[in-house]
């Protein structure tokens, strides 16, 4: 489902950010990305949201080489995409409902379907009940919900999440990591970049470990 091959990111300014990496994720697997600040997590996540492109190596996702994706087609890769960032990026005037419903009126979704699928996505995260507040009335661990609907409404393959619990505390972080959990069990496949060893290490999942670019080790 997502192969990361022999991949090289060099920034013009700031040098090598990944060098020579590779791994495979399967659908339904579950992997976390650590590794110290710098060490290329965020790199790695852009270039398979195809924000960046790799300087060497490809990168498979779905049986495309994003090597050969043509900007025209970055959305419809996009949408393959379920994006959760630690700093939620919600639209602070808009409602929930309207923040997690963005996704499918920018495809251009019909208002009935985009009506049903808020309240699944809603529903999922737990927030039912809670479409016509604003972000602001909600908790942070509520709002980071609200990111993670909006990340699944389209129903995507792949959830690739930068740092989604830094805002929250201990508890609230296992929670969010409770519901990545669920999505997996549905056969989404799931990348999470995360400082938070503690949480990983009670976790079961493949830890991708980044050191200066270079990816030390896989380990289940
Ligand atoms: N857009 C950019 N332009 C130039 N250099 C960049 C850019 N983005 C990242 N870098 C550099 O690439 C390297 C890897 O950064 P990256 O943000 O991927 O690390 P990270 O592991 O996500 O760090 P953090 O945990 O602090 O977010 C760093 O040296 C960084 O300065």
């Amino acid at each position: 489902m997502l192969t990361v091959d022999h991949v090289f990111k060099r920034y013009a300014d700031a040098g090598d950010a990944l060098l020579d990496v590779s791994f495979h994720l399967g659908k339904g697997e579950m992997a976390f990305l650590t590794g110290h600040s710098g060490a290329g997590k965020s790199t790695l996540l852009k270039l398979i949201a195809a924000i960046e492109r790799c300087s060497r190596g490809q990168i498979l996702f779905d049986g495309q080489n994003l090597n050969r994706l043509t900007d025209r087609q970055v959305p419809y890769l996009r949408r393959k995409l379920g994006l959760i960032f630690q700093d939620y990026k919600l639209l602070f005037d808009k409602t929930v409902f309207d923040n997690v419903a963005l996704p499918m009126v920018v495809a251009g979704v019909g208002p009935h379907e985009v009506a049903r699928r808020v309240r699944a996505s809603l529903d999922k995260v737990g927030l039912l009940g809670k479409e016509n507040k604003y972000p602001l009335a909600l908790s942070g661990g509520e709002q980071q919900r609200i990111g993670i609907a909006r990340a699944v409404v389209n129903k995507p393959a792949l959830i690739l999440a930068d740092e989604p619990t830094g805002n929250l505390d201990p508890e609230l972080s296992a929670e969010i990591m409770h519901l990545f959990e669920q999505f997996k069990q549905v056969g989404v496949t799931v990348l999470i970049a995360t400082h938070d060893i503690d949480l990983v290490s009670k976790l079961n999942h493949k830890v991708l470990k980044l050191e200066h670019g270079r990816l030390l080790g896989q380990h289940a």
